[in-house]
């Protein structure tokens, strides 16, 4: 795809988020944001340790970097339980499940990271593990095969996607406690950049952490990375401690705008401007001008452009939001707003 620089704003994991773990929460009361979710949680999370039972399964969903990962490692501590992690393109073979499966302690959380990208021969073995904790497997080849059945330790199975429109419905259904995450308030967002400038020990006014929290897209993550290029950027001119001059001046040299876009979001913005009239046009077109993924596109540019009202996604493809008009410095056109477009929702 494009060789374009690494984008400051990605809300995916890159190779510099190593230290993104130093800045992870632990518990659940240390987890900003995410109220909805995280009130659930305590209650299931209680009642499971009450009762000394597994806790029902979960499934987050929810854009990257908004904590998924986070949360599912802060369940298992909560519930005082081991944590096995894996991920749905690891998995090659029924195989490799059945030996995670068979050694999973009892009440021990199992996450599985990216689970829509699972195999459809493999899920058909979680059905039964998760609703029985049974294994059915299929032993020798030919007229000899023969199937075994093995029970499991009842266990909580904490799935990750962030395409849940992908699931499919019977995988779906088998989870008790389906989570969505939502992208985080600038408010949300300046108390964890201003905890985590108090963990890495680096002096930030409450203004300086506004200013990286409001161009964060949302996204803890990149809360967390912008925090350490600011860092990074003071460590080097040397002055005091960090205010919103020094943060905008690091920020903008980062040519992360005041909404969190970067290059990527306008060229992106732009060419539905210039080359579609602000549309619609389809995602497949956009993606070929860009010379980006669709997929990237949907998952990584999108969402946050869509929440922000910037791009709408109608029946016939995305289009320019008056907000995107007004971000671009240009003038929506009359009449605009999309009549006879359906708008569609986040798995549209
Ligand atoms: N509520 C939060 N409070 C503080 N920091 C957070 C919070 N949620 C996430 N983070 C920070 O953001 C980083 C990314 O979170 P995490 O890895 O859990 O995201 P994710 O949803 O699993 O992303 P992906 O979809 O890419 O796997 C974490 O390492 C952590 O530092
Ligand atoms: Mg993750």
């Amino acid at each position: 795809m494009s060789e374009l620089p690494p984008r400051a704003v990605d809300p995916g994991r890159m190779d510099e988020d190593a230290a993104e773990a130093g800045l992870r929460p632990q518990t659940l009361e240390d987890f900003t944001g995410q109220k909805a979710s995280r009130e659930n949680l305590a209650i299931f999370i209680a009642a499971a340790r009450a009762r000394g039972e597994a806790m029902d399964h979960v499934l987050l969903h929810g854009p990257p970097g908004l904590g998924k990962t986070t949360l599912a490692q802060i369940v298992a501590r909560e519930l005082g339980v081991g944590f096995r992690a894996t991920s749905g393109p690891v998995i090659q073979r029924a195989g490799d499940l059945a030996a995670i499966l068979t050694n999973l302690q009892p009440r021990d959380v199992l996450f599985i990271d990216e689970i829509h990208r699972l195999q459809p021969a493999i899920e058909e073995i979680l059905y039964p593990a998760m609703e029985d904790f049974q294994l059915d497997l299929i032993i020798g080849e030919g007229p000899a095969a023969r199937s075994v059945r093995i029970d499991l330790s009842p266990f909580t199975l904490v799935a990750a996607t962030t395409r849940a429109g992908l699931l499919a419905t019977p995988l779906r259904d088998r989870f008790g406690i389906p989570l969505r995450l939502v992208f985080y308030t600038a408010e949300e967002l300046r108390r964890i950049v201003s905890r985590g400038a108090r963990k890495l020990q680096f002096d930030l006014t409450p203004e300086g952490a506004e200013e990286i929290a409001r161009r964060s897209r949302g996204t803890p993550r990149i809360a967390g990375r912008l925090l350490r290029r600011v860092r990074d950027f003071a460590a080097v001119s040397g002055a005091g401690a960090v205010d919103r001059v020094m943060a905008d001046a690091a920020l903008s040299r980062l040519e992360v705008d005041s909404l969190g876009l970067d290059a990527m979001d306008r060229r992106y913005l732009r060419r539905i401007a210039e080359y579609h009239h602000g549309g619609p046009v389809g995602v497949e077109t956009l993606a070929a001008a860009l010379a980006e993924a669709r997929d990237t596109l949907e998952d990584v540019v999108e969402p946050y452009l869509i929440q922000e009202g910037l791009v709408l996604r109608t029946s016939r493809g995305r289009m320019l939001g008056e907000r995107g008009w007004r971000h671009l410095g240009l003038e929506p056109p009359p009449r605009q707003a999309g009549q006879g477009d359906l708008l569609l929702g986040e798995d549209g």
